[in-house]
């Protein structure tokens, strides 16, 4: 297989953002698109024509239109695990077999919360989803970016194994009311299974007949809750080919469909179908997820940026960086390629970032004078979603742009502590409006981004092997075994004596 070649990239002019600006009258038309009911401006960053020209011969190099046809006709392009990644197939944009197969779950996804709705399962007014990583993350946003006027369920969402999360939640819950989902693919994860029993014990504690008739499984692995107690009619399963990481479109955004409503889980759905066939069809010059992607590899292979910040400006948004972190880390935080081998350029940078306009009185500051380059991502939504004076909204708006225009343009200053030197890039994300549509359409964004990114570092962003070790260390000392080093065994023995 083909491994990237840099060289093109690392020798584009550098030219500084205001020349770029200066020299070409129509960039702000080239380099931006509207996707979906998302305005995309890249012209804050140093992207030119020539530089995606480059960037779409790798491309070209790297095989990335027969991999994102491998990707939707559900090829195992998941090599190192030897399947393919069906997240798109969820909302429609796959192989027929697998997009019918989705529809099934769906289905059945949906006639249990018909049920639910129908207090078929007896009073419902809290939703006490436990799951972890990719079985949190995604329905945790969801939940808080839309459903804050939603008034038919209370969701709590419960990842940490520490306990008091878990208190959290049971505090302002109440015990006859409760639904427990438990998200899980593998239905193995020790943090989940070790709340989960939790939970039903409070349930049990508490006087509830049968706790398991109030517990929800969502998995992929539906024997594996049977066998825990949950009974078969309750078990929403969806596919091993979805990732856990890509799985929110599957019975895993249960909470989302249920507290949302079903057609705004369809919406969010169809709004992403939307990013699939713009991402499937569309030149790369204008491809969305493809510009943020050749962006991105701009600044960590060219500008050796090893960091990329994302600030959401909207408070319904603050979820999203922890969201983007596991999807652009345990994606594509690799070493090898796809083929096994290492790479010796580097792959996926350190995702972060935070919420506009908090983040500007905290963390602004390096990014305006800092020793290192941060490309930051600007995410605002025009439509207010608050009930204050128009005055909130507009400064939040106002700040966003201010930002973005005080990063490029700097400001010089005889003192050089008051100096900024400017030419700092940035991209802008602007929604019309923050809905089920749009949010949809936005996360298959970020998908689609991660995988382009993924095909031109010749990585395989499906496969999460890293995180393995740190859990059978874990299992290791629970068992009062393990071959730990000095410091981690006076560390184990302050801690259990
Ligand atoms: O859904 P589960 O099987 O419980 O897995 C939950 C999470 O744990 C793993 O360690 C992986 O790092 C994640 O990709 C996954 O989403």
């Amino acid at each position: 297989m083909a491994l990237p070649d840099w060289s093109t990239i690392r020798a584009l002019e550098a030219a500084p953002l205001k020349q770029l600006f200066d020299r070409d009258s129509g960039r702000v038309a080239t380099l931006s698109a509207d996707v979906a009911g998302i305005h995309f401006d890249w012209s804050k960053t140093h992207l030119t024509p020539q530089a995606v020209q480059a960037f779409a011969a790798l491309a070209a190099d790297m095989g990335l239109a027969a991999k994102r046809d491998a990707l939707f006709a559900g090829q195992a392009i998941n090599v190192t695990e030897g399947r393919a990644a069906e997240h798109t197939a969820e909302r429609g944009e796959g192989a027929p077999e697998s997009v019918a197969r989705a529809r099934g779950f769906h289905s059945r996804m949906r006639a249990l919360i018909d049920a639910i709705e129908a207090e078929a399962l007896g009073p419902v007014r809290h939703i006490l989803h436990i799951g972890i990583g990719g079985s949190a993350l995604g329905p945790d946003l969801l939940v808080d970016a839309l459903g804050r006027d939603a008034d038919r369920y209370d969701v709590a969402v419960v990842s940490n194994v520490d306990g008091a999360a878990l208190d959290e939640a049971l505090d302002r819950f109440d015990p006859q009311a409760t639904l427990i989902a438990v998200a899980s693919k593998t239905f193995t994860t020790t943090e989940t299974m070790l709340n989960a029993d939790s939970a039903l014990g409070w349930l049990e504690a508490h006087g509830v007949e049968d706790p398991y008739g109030r517990v929800i499984a969502l998995t992929a692995a539906p024997e594996k809750a049977i066998e825990w107690g949950v009974d078969e009619t309750r078990v929403l399963p969806f596919t091993e080919s979805v990732g856990g990481r890509y799985s929110l479109w599957s019975s895993i955004g249960f909470p989302a469909a249920l507290a949302l409503g079903w057609d705004a889980f369809e919406e969010m759905l169809e709004g992403a179908a939307e990013m699939d066939r713009h991402f499937r069809l569309t030149p790369l010059d204008k491809n969305a997820p493809a510009l943020a992607a050749f962006a991105d590899l701009y600044y960590a292979q060219a500008r050796g940026c090893e960091t990329r910040a994302t600030f959401a400006y909207d408070e319904r948004l603050r979820l999203l960086p922890s969201y983007l972190q596991q999807l652009e880390m345990e994606s594509n935080g690799k070493r090898v390629t796809a083929e096994g081998q290492p790479v010796d350029w580097p792959t996926a940078p350190i995702t972060w970032g935070g919420v506009g306009t908090d983040a500007q009185h905290a963390v602004f500051q390096l990014l305006h004078q800092g020793t290192r380059l941060v490309p930051v991502e600007f995410v605002g939504v025009i439509e207010a979603g608050d009930g204050q004076a128009d005055a909130h909204h507009n400064q939040l708006l106002l700040n966003m742009f201010a930002q973005g225009a005080a990063l490029m343009a700097g400001k010089p200053h005889d003192d050089l502590a008051r100096a900024y030197p400017g030419d700092r890039p940035s991209s802008t994300l602007l929604l019309d409006t923050l809905d089920p549509r749009t949010l949809g359409a936005l996360l298959a964004f970020y998908e689609q981004r991660t995988f382009v990114n993924a095909v031109l570092l010749g990585i395989n962003p499906f496969d999460q092997f890293g995180v393995e070790l740190g859990k059978e260390m874990a299992k290791a000392a629970a068992q009062g075994g393990g071959d730990f080093d000095p410091s981690t065994t006076d560390l184990i023995a302050r801690a259990f004596g």
